[in-house]
């Protein structure tokens, strides 16, 4: 029997996702199902598979619901082969834009709402231009070896945690990172036991300028490839920048990836440093697809 989806498909800075609207969570596609939405020849493309589900109505939703009783919607979200991840940075925000336009959320400009996400519940806020997404705590510790074609010497990486894994590598220069090929995984050695999205970061020159930290970032994405974009590796990236530079580091991060540019701050809150990602959020078609 097959299924018709109406679906909307949207990107953050080049990072696209296939989102679609199942309010009671009566449509639960196995990743087979979900990476034929995301193939870019057979089915729509897309980095990702956003479902817009109420917290009530899945299984995962509970422990968002407990967490913040706000949080309504829930992000299910599932990576280009099927895989489910914790957070997706930029599709939280494509996310809200969406919720919006389907007449889900009502969310003036300047306003926060909780979203529900396997790696916990985000607070979510409309801008001027876009979304920022607060991240939450972070955690940048631990390293691995990290090899990539075109890169003639394994380098040091340093794993970055902001709810999803993330490992990041500083690279010499521009060149350096143009010339990377990664059309293949880069190895990281250890894995971190979830697997990682792996960061290849060169800082600008001067790295910082009016008090921003400048770098230049392409990304490897578990479960996806390379993506022209992700916001919770742009944070990361940014994360581990800051560590580097040590003490009088910014707070406040520009990050260019090949799709874009996002910002990423790091504030202060009652319960720790918090990692804040903002940008923009496209919606760029609808359509209907049947499985
Ligand atoms: N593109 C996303 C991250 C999506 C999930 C990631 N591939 C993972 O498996 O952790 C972003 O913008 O953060």
């Amino acid at each position: 029997m097959s299924i018709d989806i109406a679906f909307t498909k949207g990107h953050g800075t080049g990072n696209d996702f296939v989102l679609f609207s199942d309010p009671d969570g009566a449509v639960v596609l196995d990743a087979a199902q979900l990476a034929a939405l995301a193939d870019r020849r057979f089915g729509i493309g897309g980095d990702g598979v956003i479902r817009a589900v109420r917290s009530a109505n899945l299984p995962e939703g509970s422990g968002a619901l407990d967490e913040d009783p706000d949080a309504e919607w829930f992000m299910d979200y599932h990576n280009a082969d099927g895989s489910p991840a914790e957070m997706c940075g930029n599709g939280i925000r494509v996310y809200g834009a969406y919720l919006i336009s389907e007449g889900l959320l009502d969310l003036p400009v300047g306003e926060t709402v909780s979203i529900g996400t396997r790696g916990g519940v985000r607070r979510l806020t409309r801008t001027d231009d876009g979304f920022e997404v607060d991240l939450g705590p972070f955690v940048v510790a631990g390293e691995a070896m990290v090899a990539a074609r075109r890169l003639e010497i394994d380098r040091p990486g340093l794993a970055v945690g902001v709810g999803n894994p993330h490992v990041v590598v500083a690279l010499a220069d521009d060149g350096e990172l143009d010339a990377l090929d990664l059309s293949e995984a880069p190895v990281v050695t250890p894995l971190p036991p979830d697997g990682a999205n792996v960061e290849f970061v060169v800082p600008a020159e001067p790295l910082v300028a009016a008090g921003v930290g400048r770098i230049r970032m392409r990304v490897h994405e578990r479960g996806s490839g390379e993506t022209l974009s992700c916001g919770t590796g742009a944070a990361a990236a940014a994360l581990a920048t800051r560590a580097w530079a040590g003490r009088g580091a910014p707070d406040a991060w520009r990050v260019r990836v090949p799709g874009g540019e996002v910002g990423v701050r790091v504030v202060e809150t009652p319960d720790g440093p918090h990692v804040l990602l903002s940008g923009p959020a496209e919606l760029v078609f609808d359509g209907t697809v049947s499985l």
